[in-house]
């Protein structure tokens, strides 16, 4: 007979909004409370997604760097790059995140349970850990947070940021895009531009191309068969594969069916506005929830959470999961940044706008950087209504940390003049936003 605990919470998975719950519940609301995880400790963001990667892309800048570095007036010639030290320090950087992780836990006095969880009824999860042992969980409240993970299982997670990356690092690095583009969702003269870019530094693209055949070993040696209209390519030759085609989420193997979870057609948990599963007092978070696949939006599912648990959410307050805006980077050099409606959406749903559009050498910080820093542009849409601005997108240095000034603008409903007239310090990148919102052609 399985030992059976009861919690007031238990999460299912510790990616990001469940850890935050547990930790938040557990010390203001003085709860019981218990995260079931079966292998990385706080999901994929610090240990094999997000932070890693980003850690990876800083190393693969310094080399970039290094390597220009004759345009600083460096003299001394760079050699290879030692991959060895590039993932220790990847490594390091890991292992300070989950002590982190571990003292969070400890401090809000959240138990973490260790093992493979799936439901075998309603609030009640049957955890199997690593030596075959068995326990029972049962809890008042359910939050179910399991994540996704990459199309084509056994494989790596990856993107077009890693393309560049492994370029730098010293790989030969082929892209293979069934898409006439990559990107697709973003703004065409967005990605042709950051395409060119990662061309010249050497990354190698075949987009329309569709693989037909795959022989050998990731990590060893492959054979890639491709179809391309052209024909102007047949195979490919190589040592690793890294898959970035997409996530599925974690749903199918933990039981939903018994705790009458329902899931949508997509395999994503089906939730309201608010989180909530089709079963009473069960939450769903996350990739595994459809959220938009980022960190940033995992954590904003706990804010709904958050709220719901201490009794301030009721339904019909502004704060659901269907108007939140959705902030996004690309960590490419340069980045690519988003916030609102794309060019070609607007134009798609035939949304009335105004264009204002500054290059990146006019955002004046970008001429006291690297060659490449004044490549680029940023671009903003503003209502023909009104002042207020439906999108923002750039490709540049640092783009990412425009994104909180504008999001702030765009979310509080000011007119663009309210930026075009702040006083920035100057010279930071974000100076250039002043410039941006003053080419705002008016009505
Ligand atoms: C390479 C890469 C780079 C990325 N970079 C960024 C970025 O820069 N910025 C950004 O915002 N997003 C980025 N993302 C996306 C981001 O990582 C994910 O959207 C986010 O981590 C999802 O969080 P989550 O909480 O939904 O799930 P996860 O963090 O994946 O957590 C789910 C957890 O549940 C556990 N689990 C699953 N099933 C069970 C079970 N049955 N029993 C017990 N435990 C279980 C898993 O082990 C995992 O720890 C990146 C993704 C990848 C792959
Ligand atoms: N900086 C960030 O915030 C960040 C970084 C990495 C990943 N992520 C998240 O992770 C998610 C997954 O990233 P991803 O790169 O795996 O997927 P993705 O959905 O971003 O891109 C997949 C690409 O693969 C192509 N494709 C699919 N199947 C193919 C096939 N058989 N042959 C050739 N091309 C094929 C698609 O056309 C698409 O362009 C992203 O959607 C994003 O939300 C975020």
């Amino acid at each position: 007979m399985s030992e059976s605990t009861h919690y007031d919470l238990v999460c299912l998975g510790s990616g990001e909004a469940a850890k935050v719950l547990a930790w938040h519940h557990a010390s203001t609301q003085k709860k019981r409370c218990a995260v079931i995880e079966r292998s990385m400790l706080g999901g994929s963001c610090p240990n094999v997604a997000c932070l890693p990667s980003k850690n990876l892309l800083y190393s693969a800048k310094v080399a970039h760097l290094a390597r220009e570095g004759t345009q600083f007036g460096l003299t001394s010639h760079v050699g290879e790059v030692d991959y060895g030290v590039v993932k220790k320090r990847k490594d390091e950087m890991v292992k300070g995140l989950l002590d982190l992780h571990r003292r969070m836990f400890e401090e809000n006095g959240v138990e973490l349970i260790w093992g493979e969880g799936k439901f075998v009824g309603e609030r009640t999860i049957e955890v199997t850990s690593a030596d075959g042992g068995k326990r029972i969980v049962t809890a008042d409240i359910v939050l179910v947070n399991t994540g996704s993970r990459a199309k084509i299982p056994n494989n790596i997670p990856g993107l077009i940021e890693l393309a560049q990356a492994m370029k730098r690092l010293g790989a030969q690095v082929t892209v293979i895009e069934r898409g006439p583009r990559i990107l697709k969702n973003e703004d065409a003269d967005v990605a042709d531009l950051l395409q060119e870019i990662l061309m010249e530094e050497g990354v190698v693209f075949h987009t329309s191309t569709t693989i037909t055949r795959i022989q050998g070993h990731s990590g060893d040696e492959v054979v890639l068969n491709l179809s391309t209209p052209s024909s102007e390519i047949t195979s490919l030759e190589g040592t690793h594969i890294l898959t970035a085609t997409g996530r599925t989420p974690n749903t199918s193997l933990i039981g939903l069916d018994l705790a009458n979870i329902q899931t949508t057609p997509s395999g994503h948990i089906l939730v309201d506005e608010h989180n909530r599963t089709t079963a009473p007092h069960v939450y769903a978070a996350g990739d595994c929830a459809g959220s938009p696949y980022f960190t940033h939006m995992g954590l904003d599912d706990f804010r709904i959470l958050r709220d719901i648990l201490s009794g301030k959410q009721v339904d019909g307050e502004e704060k659901m999961r269907s108007t939140r805006q959705v902030p996004s980077s690309l960590f490419t050099d340069p980045e690519i940044a988003h916030v609102g409606l794309r060019e070609h959406e607007a134009k798609a749903q035939g949304v009335g706008f105004r264009l204002a559009r500054l290059p990146m050498d006019m955002f004046l910080r970008s001429r006291t950087m690297e060659k490449g820093a004044t490549r680029g542009f940023a671009k903003a849409l503003i209502s023909v209504e009104d002042d207020t601005i439906l999108g923002f997108t750039a490709i540049g240095p640092h783009a990412g940390e425009f994104l909180p000034v504008v999001q702030l603008a765009m979310e509080k409903q000011l007119p663009y003049t309210d930026l075009s007239d702040l006083i920035l310090v100057h010279p930071t990148l974000n100076e250039g936003l002043g410039m941006l919102f003053d080419n705002v052609p008016s009505t």
